[in-house]
């Protein structure tokens, strides 16, 4: 099977230029000019278009189970929502709960996406605590190619964890060559402050971001730099929301904690006054860390524009209205997340490159390459080059649309983004050489996602066959 792409523009994290690209079964063989048409190849004309690496969302949840229910997607739908937005690659968050026995948490997580996704994927190890068996069991999960663990400093009793196990997780980590990710906020300020907001009758979604502001965000960063200051160990701060907590980030990189940054689409594209919105509306825009003043907004574009921010994710995480409703009368009972798996590339194509100040190689970097080298997965992928894998976006930057519930693909009833514009949209997308999306709708194949085992360093990963 062969299909060569013509006449479009690549551009990936540090190049731009026209060329044909040729692809034989997954992989990319040829890259060149005016390539004459092998026998029996599909041809693409992508004049016009642009063509990126295959987009890579780095924090993703499927079905979690979280505050007395699951968030919506499949790996199915979320997959197939993924790749309508041009994310070929995701990584999950595999979260088993403090209660649950880590091994049987990843089997678990394994077997629900195993033949049921439809874009490769790979897992972030959730550590929930650190007991008898968690390092044998660590080693073995590390030792089956996954190499990044995901710690949460929140969510205390349930998915978090103790600054004494946290220091175990580390240096585990740092023995294995492994990549930390945290949600840093501090759970006892949280716990706290819920309390007492709930106590003075403050019962609805605007006393979301109240009960855990920056400075509980911040606390978290500048802990989790300190653990990694002292460990050593590589680290990553998931979903990082505001200004303060960008200043302990970037305050360790310069003392140099090896620690890098993630921050999410909504917390660029929406604010505090989304989840202030009265009752389900509100709820409809909660998630944590919370959305906030718009100043931050501001803050997380400029520090993306300069380097400062390394990666852009969603933390992708639907529940639908009903769901939401779980929180009336007490927002601390409202499930955290927001869809955003189909939406991030276009938004932030839209509001970065095509409206804003985000240089177009940066877009690449942050949305696709530096994901793939920090956990193992480039230059299989990441990359538009000779012998990586043919995931490919081939994108329109003339196309016009709204993003709407009543259009979208994601499995949820309502969508965090309703009515924002768009300023281009993927118009093919292949994964591993094979069409998944045309003309923006989904043609490929269910269940066709592979599990990308990875090794511990930036050397391509050994694939699961
Ligand atoms: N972020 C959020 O609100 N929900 C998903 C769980 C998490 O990432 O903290
Ligand atoms: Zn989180
Ligand atoms: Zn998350």
């Amino acid at each position: 099977m062969s299909l060569l792409i013509k006449n479009g523009e690549i551009v990936t994290a540090d190049a731009r230029y026209k060329a044909d690209i040729y692809i034989e079964d997954e992989t990319i063989t040829m890259i060149g000019q005016d390539m004459p048409v092998p026998a029996g190849a599909e041809v693409i004309d992508a004049t016009g278009k642009l063509v990126f690496p295959g987009f890579i969302d780095p924090h993703v949840h499927v079905y979690l189970p979280f505050m007395a229910t699951f968030a919506k997607d499949t790996h199915a739908t979320a997959s197939k929502a993924a790749l309508i937005g041009g994310t070929t690659t995701f990584i999950e968050m595999c979260c088993p709960s403090r209660g649950e026995d880590l091994m049987e948490g990843y089997e678990l997580w394994k077997s629900k996406a195993e033949g049921n996704s439809a874009c490769d994927y790979t897992f972030h190890m959730g550590v929930s605590k650190f007991d008898d068996k968690t390092e044998e069991q660590l080693r073995e999960i590390v030792a089956d190619g996954i190499t990044s663990f995901k710690v949460f400093l929140a969510y205390k009793n349930f998915f978090g964890v103790e600054d004494d196990e946290l220091y175990k997780t580390l240096t585990l980590a740092k023995e294995l060559g492994v990549i930390v990710t945290a949600h840093c906020e501090n759970a006892a300020l949280v716990a706290e402050l819920q309390q007492q907001l709930l106590g003075e009758g403050k019962t609805g979604p605007e006393y979301h971001e109240v009960s855990r502001p920056v400075e509980v965000e911040a606390e978290g960063t500048n802990r989790f730099a300190t653990f990694l200051e002292v460990t050593g160990a590589k680290g990553y701060v998931v979903h990082l929301s505001c200004q303060p907590a960008l200043k302990a980030a970037v305050a360790a990189k310069e003392r140099g904690v090896d620690i890098t940054i993630e921050s999410v689409i909504p917390h660029f594209i929406l604010d505090k006054t989304y989840a202030e919105r009265p009752g389900v509306e509100g709820a409809k825009h909660v998630m944590s860390p919370p959305l906030r003043e718009k100043s931050n907004q501001q803050a997380l574009w400029r520090a993306l524009e300069a380097g400062l921010i390394d990666t852009v994710g969603t933390d992708h995480c639907p529940f639908d209205v009903q769901q939401k409703h779980l929180g009336d009368g007490d927002f601390t009972k409202i499930p955290n997340g927001i869809p955003a798996i189909e939406d991030r590339v276009n938004l932030l194509w839209t509001y970065g490159v095509s409206r804003g100040g985000l240089d177009i190689h940066r877009f690449v970097d942050v949305a696709s390459t530096k994901a793939a080298k920090l956990f193992g997965l480039f230059p299989r992928k990441g990359a538009v080059a000779v012998g990586s894998d043919a995931d490919l976006v081939i994108y329109d930057p003339s196309y016009r649309g709204v993003i709407s519930a009543s259009t979208h693909s994601v499995n949820n009833d309502y969508s965090g983004f309703e009515g924002m514009e768009i300023d281009g949209r993927p118009e093919v997308v292949t994964v591993r050489g094979r069409v998944a999306v045309r003309e923006g709708k989904f043609v490929g194949e269910e269940g066709r996602g592979r599990l990308l085992r990875r090794s511990t360093s930036s050397t391509p990963e050994k694939a699961l066959v």
